[in-house]
């Protein structure tokens, strides 16, 4: 469970993240939505200890965030920072020996699933190879807390959506909290189950997708698109 508490955080002189308060639970998969610059890469870093809040507190599991926090959180980052001349199997064997809930059997099976060469070296692969690359890296993790953030950009349209129908397979719902930040929405709604609508820094609203689909009838990029022009009007400032 991740729970963050009054957090805020600011660069320089501009809030970046204001007054969010909210709980994660294990068992779900929670789309973090917004426009660019929003806020939602920010949120995922403070989650797993890159970046510290102004204000707030954020706890996994009832321990309060910081460095160390790594172990409990896998991070597929919207930059990768590979070592160039590793080869794929390298770095499997590398984040092996950096993270002991990495299991090298579940990422044979991704890298088989997404067709890549475990002979290549990073500095070889196309962006697109190095994006499925993050998500064995990420998925092969048996961390409680997953954080995704853009974890199809740079897929061709067909991988992802077979990734998109797959990913629910390599997730353990047990235990595992999931949190996508994304602005690409359609494409991965079917995954939902609750969505966060973030805009300006401001946690604009929280809904449950199959509630918005049942009793709204919206789809979730309806809904988003909804909320975020009624922040446009009245000026993104929660009430
Ligand atoms: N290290 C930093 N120093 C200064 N400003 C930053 C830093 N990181 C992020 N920001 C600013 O904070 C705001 C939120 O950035 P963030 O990356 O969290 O947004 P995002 O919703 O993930 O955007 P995108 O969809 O474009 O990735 C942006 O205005 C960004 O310029």
């Amino acid at each position: 469970m991740i729970e963050l508490r009054n957090v805020s955080k600011k660069y320089g002189k501009d809030f970046t993240l204001k007054d969010v308060s909210i709980s994660f639970h294990p068992g779900k998969i929670y789309g973090l939505l917004g426009p660019n610059g929003s806020g939602k890469s920010t949120t995922l870093k403070m989650i797993c200890g890159l970046v510290y809040p102004n204000k707030g507190e954020i706890y996994v599991d009832g321990e309060n965030v910081n460095r160390g926090i790594s172990r409990k959180v896998a991070y597929l980052t919207e930059l990768d920072m590979f070592y160039e001349p590793f080869t794929v199997e390298h770095m499997i064997e590398f984040y092996a020996t950096q993270f002991p809930d990495f299991d090298i059997r579940k990422a044979n099976i991704l890298v088989k699933d997404l067709k890549l060469d475990l002979t290549k070296k990073v500095k070889q692969l196309s962006k697109g190879n190095r994006g499925r690359l993050k998500l064995v890296l990420a998925l092969s993790r048996k961390a409680p807390i997953l954080l995704l953030d853009e974890p199809f950009s740079g897929l061709d349209p067909m991988v992802r959506d077979s990734m998109v129908k797959s990913l629910l397979s390599y997730i353990d719902f047990e235990k595992q909290t999931v949190i996508i930040a994304t602005h690409e929405i359609d494409e991965i709604e079917p995954l939902l189950d609750e969505v966060l609508a973030i805009y300006n820094g401001n946690l604009i609203d929280i809904q449950n997708v199959e509630t918005l689909r049942e009793e709204y009838g919206l789809s979730v990029l309806r809904w988003f698109k909804n909320i975020v022009e009624e922040n446009e009007i009245y000026g993104g400032e929660k009430e």
